[in-house]
């Protein structure tokens, strides 16, 4: 970084994907830990005389904005790391700027994702909840703990070469061994963790079930056949049961083994953390399209505790008779990764949508159940809730949970292969609610749900530019946005999650 080509900028507005937009002698400079209205000395870290544009860090700021603080983790703190000759860990992108600020800026970009890519004004739209200007008001998500902290249940780490967990600066494979996660719930920063060796492992997946501990632990493990295999394996069980036996604020270990053919070569480590690798692992995807080696087999070995935890469902909602007051689900399965998220988007869906008894309702990557478990109470015994979801573990989550309780269907199939379902459920539903990765759903399943004619759609969303893709095809196909919320559901980092209700 110190040989770095630096830069004096005026720093624009906030794009998505958390750097602000700059120009230097008329290219775009994607600036990383900047604010809106700054001006700043910043590094070029990737650029070129033939580039189309350049990406920068901020290493000093020459005149504030009002909004900056400093940043809430030493360790993603971009000034601090310049004067350290370090680079700072990616995962806070915006923890140098305010709480309010930032729901301020993804406001915008929201906004703005909708423009650019959907070509929808929200001025023009005149919903219920939104000022005549269009402006959006990013809500935070209870519990609210000062500074955005805290409220991670899920978190992906590397491991370094020295056995400690590690993170990934932006755009780069190298980790950088942490000390801390503060974004995480208090019961990661209780335990012991970040002074185990798990030396052997390529990534570790932590989850704290109810956004509590204690914790439980994927350990994955890239294993070539042979003896020298079987036994690093041993080795390395026999240290995480020392480890997690000591007062560790561990509950549970499953150790994934990645069983990959023999010539492919190893992912780099940390490549999954908060990933699309990680998010592939869950939804089932994997090999060509992230560019890693298609492993033959994953095999979940349980070395410590139980295999599953059990999320509690958010109190208060119509649940069908009987149903149980939580999830158990593998840990590598889907659930909501900021604690108060369940409640919060179960809230939003009840207040924005109409179902009632005796309806019929699907909820499409639905997970283990957390909307369908709502949807199955409001329609009842004489409704109908088609429950779909790709991922095995999860769908299998869904399948538990839904047991004995009739007038619920869960599909262990893509929502691509399930179209033709939709249009035999009884009746013209009521509510069509989805909730897909960060990809959206895409033409073929708007298509479909078009096609099916449901009186609602209602599309949760953690992506403002696959959203506002698939809102223009909507819109496009004569269906209306009516009502839309934006929840704050990833403090101090970009990422923002949208409800929005569609109806012809
Ligand atoms: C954002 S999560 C939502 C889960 C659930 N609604 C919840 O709130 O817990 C998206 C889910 O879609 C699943 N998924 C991904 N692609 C899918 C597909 N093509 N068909 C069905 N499910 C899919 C993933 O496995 C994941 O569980």
């Amino acid at each position: 970084m110190t040989s770095a080509q630096m830069l004096t900028l005026q720093i624009g507005p906030m794009a998505h994907g958390g750097h602000c937009i700059a120009r230097h002698e008329g290219r775009v400079v994607f600036v990383r830990h900047a604010v809106p209205g700054e001006t700043v000395r910043a590094a070029v870290t990737e650029g070129g005389e033939g580039a189309k544009f350049w990406r920068a860090d901020v290493v000093e700021v020459l005149r504030p904005s009002d909004h900056r603080r400093r940043h809430v983790w030493k360790q993603a703190d971009a000034l601090r790391a310049h004067e350290l000759g370090r680079v700072p860990v990616g995962g806070a992108d915006y923890g140098h700027i305010t709480d309010a600020h930032q729901r301020r800026l993804k406001g915008h970009v929201f906004r703005d994702a909708l423009a650019r890519i959907g070509g929808i004004d929200l001025a023009d739209m005149r919903l219920p909840g939104l000022p005549a200007d269009g402006e959006l008001h990013v809500e935070p998500v209870e519990p609210i703990s000062p500074g955005g902290l805290h409220w991670r249940t899920r978190v992906s780490f590397g491991v370094t070469g020295s056995g400690g967990l590690g993170m990934k600066p932006f755009r780069s494979h190298d980790l950088v061994e942490l000390r801390s996660m503060p974004l995480a719930v208090e019961a990661l920063g209780e335990s012991t963790l970040f002074s185990w060796d798990f030396q052997h492992a390529t990534t570790v997946d932590v989850v704290a079930p109810g956004g509590a501990g204690p914790l439980a632990l994927i350990v994955h493990v890239e294993v070539t056949e042979g003896e020298e295999a079987d036994s690093a394996v041993a080795e390395l069980t026999e240290r995480l049961r020392r480890q997690a036996g000591q007062a560790s604020g561990v509950q549970s270990i499953t150790l994934a083994l990645r069983h990959a053919p023999p010539a492919s070569t190893a992912r780099p480590p940390g490549s999954a953390g908060g990933s699309r690798a990680a998010v592939a692992r869950r939804s089932g995807r994997r090999g060509k399209a992230l560019g890693t080696p298609t492993p033959t087999r994953v095999e979940y070995r349980c070395i410590v505790g139980e295999r599953t935890v059990r999320e509690p469902l958010p109190s208060g909602f119509a649940a069908p008779e009987g149903q149980r007051e939580s999830v158990q689900i593998a840990p590598e399965g889907f659930w909501q990764i900021h604690r108060g998220a369940p409640r919060a988007l179960v809230s939003a869906a009840v207040e924005m949508s109409q179902v009632a008894p005796g309806d019929s309702a699907a909820d499409l990557y639905a997970g283990a159940g957390l909307f369908t478990a709502w949807l199955a109470g409001s329609v009842g015994s004489a409704g109908h809730v088609l429950s779909v979801e790709a991922a095995g573990v999860s769908h299998e989550a869904a399948v538990e949970l839904f047991q004995g309780v009739s007038h619920v269907h869960p599909v262990g199939q893509p929502v691509e292969r399930t179209l033709q379902r939709l249009t035999e459920m009884p009746g013209r539903p009521r509510l069509v609610l989805l909730d897909p990765p960060r990809a959206g759903a895409g033409q073929r399943v708007i298509a479909g749900l078009d096609a099916v004619a449901p009186e609602q759609i209602l599309y949760v969303s953690c992506d403002p530019a696959s959203f506002a893709r698939d809102a223009k095809q909507l819109l496009s196909l004569g269906w209306r946005l009516r009502r839309l919320r934006v929840l704050d559901m990833y403090p101090n980092t970009h990422h923002m999650e949208s409800v929005a209700l569609f109806t012809h």
